[in-house]
């Protein structure tokens, strides 16, 4: 039998505080691990500590108890094999949509040391990643030329330029109608299937999770720590169709009735 393969993502009785010994406790005793090549999803009520526990995960912050060790190593500064992305696409509005995917490639080594003698193969690979998301033909335009859901697009294809092994999205459809946000699951469902990486994906939106995630981890209000864990049954490709099945459906009402115990303090039964 093989060998248990240690998890990618281990966080063990993390706790955050924010201000001080009197300031805000974000999380506590928060323990979860990602195996290597999972999608994770986590939810939880509004202020529960998500976003904070994104930081600690990719290293912005560090945690004020407990361990966060990614890929073997305890994470104590930020982190290179994480690509991030967030509610707000966040690109330089003075630099074209192929220099905004290109820019983690300027900063995150060996890519940097690698970049002048071989930026033909970069850019190329920059093009085949906007094409992935149907944005070929946009690689010479300004951010303000395109749309927010283009612009949210060419923001996930920077957070895979240089080939994180760990990806960290923030709420990365949050900002987009419901349409934009259900055509970029099923691209970015694509790219996942192809790129195969590991993903932390933190979002309000209960579909939106079941349709992308292999499992939901439910957030407790704040402080937050883990309260429930839910693994997604079904196969991929998902297609949207499959968000108005009577299963699909189940499991998003299950996890909403999770979020309404957590917000009011309480905790139900794990049938999972
Ligand atoms: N830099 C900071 N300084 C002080 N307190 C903070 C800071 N960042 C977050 N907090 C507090 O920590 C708690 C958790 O915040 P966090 O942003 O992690 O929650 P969240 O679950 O991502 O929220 P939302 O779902 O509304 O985006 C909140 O009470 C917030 O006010």
């Amino acid at each position: 039998m093989a060998a248990m393969e240690r998890a990618f993502v281990e966080i063990d009785g993390v706790s955050m505080r924010y201000g001080g010994a009197e300031g805000t406790l974000a999380l506590q005793d928060t323990t979860l691990s990602v195996r290597r090549g999972e999608f994770v999803a986590v939810v939880g009520p509004s202020g529960c500590g998500k976003s904070t526990l994104m930081k600690l995960v990719s290293g912005l912050w560090p945690s004020s108890a407990g361990n966060v060790v990614v890929a073997g190593q305890e994470v104590d500064r930020p982190l290179s094999v994480v690509g991030m992305a967030f509610q707000n696409p966040t690109l330089l509005p003075w630099r074209t949509i192929l220099g905004n995917v290109m820019l983690p490639l300027e900063v995150v080594e060996p890519h940097r040391r690698r970049l002048r003698a071989e930026r033909a193969a970069y850019e190329a690979k920059a093009r085949g990643l906007l094409a992935m998301v149907g944005l070929s033909g946009f690689e010479k335009k300004f951010p303000y030329q395109l749309s927010g859901g283009m612009q949210q697009r060419a923001s996930l294809c920077r957070a895979l330029i240089h080939d994180p092994q760990l990806l960290m999205l923030d709420e990365p459809f949050g900002a987009l109608d419901i349409f934009t946000r259900e055509d970029l699951w099923v691209q970015f469902q694509e790219v996942c299937l192809q790129l195969k990486p590991t993903v932390i994906l933190v979002t309000h939106d209960l579909k939106e999770a079941v349709f992308l995630a292999d499992r939901v981890l439910v957030m407790s209000s704040r402080p937050g720590r883990i309260l429930a864990e839910r693994r997604i049954p079904f196969p991929r490709p998902r297609s949207l169709d499959d968000t108005y099945r009577q299963d699909f459906q189940d499991l998003v009402h299950e996890l909403r009735n999770h979020i309404n115990a957590a917000r009011k303090g309480e905790e139900i039964a794990d049938a999972a």
